[in-house]
């Protein structure tokens, strides 16, 4: 049934946006093939380690600023040292027409300068917890871009892990937006389906995340 009935935009929390099929799919090609050689280096696509001792099953890779828990730094000390690879213009302009495409002109999308991405890559398997995207100064809303299998996205609430959350599909081409009263939400992924990308994206399976974030940081 997937597939046979529009999926309509809908704002899911307060500043919180989902706004399905936003990627063209040339622009979706277009991502993958960008993620593919960010992929290659300096820093490798990698499990990311934590400070308890456990590993993240997603894979991550980023972008302008590493990410590393729970800091940001232009090297990735936690992997292997290098140098963080530079944040590309075109992706902020994207990032600026996906806070206008969510918020609509005037809702801060001129001003809206990401400076980070964590390009995060999910086999069949792989989840996420949930949690903030905390290490940023900045209050600027966080754009999120999804491309292949589709996922479930947890979108809870700014007090705790627990409910009330909401679950959103995340398909591929799909763009979320969190902002304003929602930018300390917690969220999560806590499944990935299999087999339901699209044909055409490029990738021979798996979820790819991209999520943008101003870090308010400076140097
Ligand atoms: O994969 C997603 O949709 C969410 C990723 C996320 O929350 C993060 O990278 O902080
Ligand atoms: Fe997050």
């Amino acid at each position: 049934m997937d597939g046979l009935f529009p999926r309509s935009r809908a704002v899911i929390a307060p500043g919180a946006v989902h706004v399905p099929d936003w990627l063209s799919p040339e622009r979706q090609r277009e991502l993958v093939v960008a993620c593919r050689e960010w992929a290659r280096g300096p820093v490798p696509l990698r499990h990311t380690a934590l400070p308890g001792g456990g590993v993240m099953s997603v894979r991550t890779v980023c972008l302008g600023w590493h990410w590393q828990p729970y800091r940001y730094a232009r090297t990735a000390d936690d992997v292997n040292g290098a140098p963080v690879l530079p944040f590309p213009g075109w992706l902020a302009e994207l990032g600026r027409a996906a806070v206008a495409e969510a918020y609509g002109r005037g809702g801060g999308s001129e001003a809206y300068a990401p400076d980070a991405a964590l390009v995060n890559f999910y086999d069949g398997t792989a989840r996420m917890g949930m949690h903030r995207d905390a290490e940023e100064r900045s209050e600027a809303p966080v754009v999120s871009l999804s491309i292949g299998d589709t996922c479930v996205f947890r979108f809870g609430n700014t007090e705790g892990r627990g409910r009330p959350w909401t679950d959103v599909e995340l398909a591929s081409g799909d763009l979320f937006v969190f902002g304003g009263p929602s930018r300390r939400a917690f969220h999560g992924v806590p499944s990935v389906r299999p087999g339901t990308a699209p044909p055409g994206t490029g990738m021979s399976g798996g979820r790819l995340n991209l999520t943008l974030r101003e870090t308010g940081l400076d140097g």
